[in-house]
């Protein structure tokens, strides 16, 4: 690949884990900056932002997500964006919502479908036992045996409304945002806002580069609206942690 992904990803050798997990375990959630080598992270920040195969992630009525293609959108007339875009704000005012750009990188690799490899490499990082040693030793938890991943990209508009990750028969046990993010202020939105049973914001980790939010699930939480004067994407590897991998034919 010759892109400083062609050999494994490293952890910074001054993490940790194990005097996080007191305040993990407190809490519930993490947010641990500096977690890969410096290099790898640049690096991988480059694969992301370069990959192909984007695709914008709508979640158009309940308990369904349509992929669209990123052209289709953009090819649409100005009318019919703007009905497109009305019909998913007046759903979102009320319930769970989102618009942002990703790539399945887990469940396009079980099934066989193309992705970019060096996505292919990070996902089976995520899967080695340098990285779920490293989460069982952070959260003192030594089911962790599985990681799905996805590259996401949020643009000015794009949100994901309050939820709790819980997805029956998942076996997700943690939800991560390996955040890769250049530049950022809180001001463009984008936040990863933690909510209490009175929906004040408990906590709000703002986007960052190279920092590793991990969280227990379920927990309520939310992606605020990334503004439309945002100064850069706001690009993470997301996915949740699991006590098994998927069943086959399932991701
Ligand atoms: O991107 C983030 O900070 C969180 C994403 C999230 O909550 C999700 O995909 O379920
Ligand atoms: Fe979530």
């Amino acid at each position: 690949m010759g892109s400083g992904l062609d050999r494994p990803l490293r952890l910074d050798q001054g993490l940790r884990p194990e005097a996080c997990r007191p305040i993990f375990r407190q809490f519930g959630r993490l947010h641990l900056p500096g977690v890969l080598v410096q290099e790898d992270a640049i690096a991988l920040h480059r694969a992301i932002v370069g990959a192909e195969g984007w695709r914008r992630t709508v979640h158009v009525e309940d308990g369904r997500d349509a992929e669209l293609s990123i052209e289709e959108i953009e090819e649409l007339g100005p009318e019919q964006r703007a009905a497109f875009e009305k019909g998913l704000h007046d759903m979102a005012r009320d319930s769970f919502r989102y618009v942002f750009d990703s790539i399945r990188v887990s469940a396009l690799a079980q099934f066989d479908q193309p992705v970019d490899p060096a996505l292919v490499a990070i996902w089976r990082f995520m899967n080695s036992e340098t990285f779920l040693g490293f989460v069982r030793e952070l959260t003192g938890d030594d089911r962790p045996a599985y990681c799905d991943m996805m590259a996401t990209r949020y643009l000015p508009g794009h949100f994901l409304t309050a939820h709790d990750d819980e997805a029956p028969g998942k076996n997700r046990l943690y939800a991560y945002v390996l955040n890769l993010t250049a530049r950022w202020r809180a001001d463009w939105g984008g936040i990863l806002m933690f909510l209490d049973d009175e929906d004040h914001v408990a906590e709000g980790y703002v986007p960052a580069f190279n920092a590793l939010n991990i969280f227990k699930v379920p927990q309520r939480h939310a992606v605020s609206l990334v503004a439309p004067f945002a100064g850069d994407q706001r690009i993470s590897l997301t996915g949740w942690i699991r006590s098994a991998p998927p069943a086959p034919g399932e991701s």
